[in-house]
């Protein structure tokens, strides 16, 4: 389903966090949403998901205002992966991943094969099956953030929000995931760092700044030496690479 945001604002107390954003994502596409520490892409993602309510405008999956859904229904179709997302629990990397089942089951529905078939297709898709078993505090950093992406995943989400999903991968594991998430037949709005991950994997891209969007459209032509020096306030030079014709960034230092 699509997903669509219109005049959108949120405000913490005085200070307006997310100012008029208006953006949408066609069905089963990936926008990658840019800006640098503070610009409020956390605090957008938090509202698509009805985690923070939108002080005006409007947002909507497919045709449905989410102000008007019940939790529930948002909680089967839309996943959310926080950035920082942790727990204490005693618990093993698959019941952490069980836990994105818990939207489809009913309080005393029995856990069926649907569910388990879920789990474990979801740990393949992140590389975790053979540490299935493993409990989730003792999982290295990488570890956690691909089993965090594996719970997401288990809940069959029709919308799929991350927040810098790649922060704690290496390189392998950064490509593979965005790989994967962009061929999922998912809408996916993905919050990242990396101009150069984004350039490469998403179908569009919108930049943050100040809580607006500045940018917006297909990374060759959001992704200008222009910008990255306004809003980044970074020299660039951009080319396109010649290994997969993607838009690439090199950075000057000083
Ligand atoms: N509840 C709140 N009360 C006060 N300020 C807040 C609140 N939530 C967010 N902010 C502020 O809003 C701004 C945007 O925060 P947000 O986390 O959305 O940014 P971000 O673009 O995701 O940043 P980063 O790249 O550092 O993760 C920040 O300046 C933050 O301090």
């Amino acid at each position: 389903m699509s997903i669509s945001i219109q005049n959108v604002c949120w405000s913490a107390g005085d200070t307006m966090i997310v100012d008029g954003v208006s953006l949408n994502v066609a069905a089963g596409k990936t926008l990658g949403l840019l800006g640098p520490n503070g610009s409020g892409k956390s605090s957008l993602l938090r509202l698509i998901c009805r985690l923070r309510q939108v002080k005006s405008g409007v947002i909507k999956l497919g045709e449905s205002d989410i102000s008007t859904m019940a939790r529930p229904e948002i909680a089967r179709r839309l996943a959310l992966v926080e950035q920082q997302a942790t727990t204490d629990a005693e618990i093993t990397v698959k019941d952490a991943v069980r836990l994105g089942r818990t939207p489809h089951r009913g309080a005393l529905s029995p856990w069926d094969a649907r569910d388990e078939a879920a789990v474990n297709a979801a740990l393949g898709q992140v590389g975790m099956t053979s540490k299935a078993t493993q409990l989730w505090r003792t999982l290295s950093g990488g570890e956690r953030q691909r089993t965090h992406i594996a719970r997401a995943l288990a809940q069959t989400p029709t919308e799929l929000l991350l927040d810098e999903p790649t922060n704690h991968l290496d390189i392998q594991h950064q490509l593979e995931l965005l790989d994967l998430v962009t061929r999922l037949p998912v809408t996916s709005v993905i919050a990242l760092h990396d101009l150069n991950l984004a350039a490469m994997f998403c179908d569009s891209l919108a930049v943050l700044q100040g809580g607006r969007v500045v940018a917006v459209g297909p990374p060759e032509t959001v992704l200008t030496e222009t910008l990255v020096r306004d809003v980044f306030g970074v020299r660039a030079r951009i080319e396109k690479s010649a290994v997969h014709g993607r838009h690439h960034i090199q950075y000057f230092v000083g």
